[in-house]
């Protein structure tokens, strides 16, 4: 049987890439890899499982027909290496760290996709983002700004997605994710 798309999404600063961390041994053992992005930012920016390109390298990559999906945002460009394809058909289930605004190309690509959307109070989420000091603070409202739209759009579609919340500790989204991966696991 061919394995399953795991499509994280979730507002910057939700804990996508602490949450892929921190499970990474765990997800390992039972057998889903996690794909490594690769990101039009510089190299030496921490905390992200990614390869970072100049724009001409992503651009030529995208010429090549290097991505299985891939998308605009942020000021940034991010693909997911064509492999995954291997991998899934394979048999080997599949956790991308994944866009709100693609989900929609994301689902016409891979119709049996679990959407997972990590949650996390606004205020709560604001202090993370400011602690992190990854961004301005204005690059950080921005980013609060489009998730205020984002939010309204998912909740109003009446799509699959499941939410995960990841207000609380770490290791607590880390059992909720693996139980909803459990739990989301096609009958065989
Ligand atoms: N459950 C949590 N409790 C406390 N801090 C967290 C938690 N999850 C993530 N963080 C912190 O929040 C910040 C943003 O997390 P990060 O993984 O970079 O988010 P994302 O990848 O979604 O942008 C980081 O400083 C991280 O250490
Ligand atoms: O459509 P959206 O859901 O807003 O997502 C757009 C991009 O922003 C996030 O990356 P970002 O560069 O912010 O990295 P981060 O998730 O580690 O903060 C996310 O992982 C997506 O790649």
């Amino acid at each position: 049987m061919a394995g399953r798309l795991i499509y994280l999404i979730g507002p910057s600063g939700s804990g996508k890439d602490s949450l892929l961390d921190a499970a990474r041994t765990r997800l390992a053992e039972r057998g889903c890899r996690i794909v490594r992005r690769i990101i039009t930012r510089s190299a030496e920016a921490v905390g992200e499982a990614a390869l970072g390109v100049s724009a001409r390298q992503f651009a030529d990559m995208e010429a090549r027909d290097a991505f299985a999906l891939s998308w605009h945002a942020n000021g940034l460009s991010y693909g997911i290496p064509r492999e995954i394809d291997d991998w899934l058909a394979a048999g080997q289930d599949v956790l991308v760290n994944g866009s709100r605004g693609h989900l929609q190309n994301t689902h016409l690509r891979y119709p049996d996709v679990l959407v997972l959307l990590l949650s996390v109070d606004q205020a709560v989420l604001r202090e993370r983002l400011l602690k992190r000091g990854r961004e301005s603070v204005s690059e950080i409202d921005q980013r609060l700004a489009r998730n205020a739209r984002f939010n309204e759009q998912l909740l109003a579609e009446d799509s699959a997605v499941h939410l995960l919340d990841n207000s609380g500790p770490l290791e607590l989204t880390v059992e909720r994710l693996l139980a909803c991966i459990n739990e989301q696991a096609p009958r065989a």
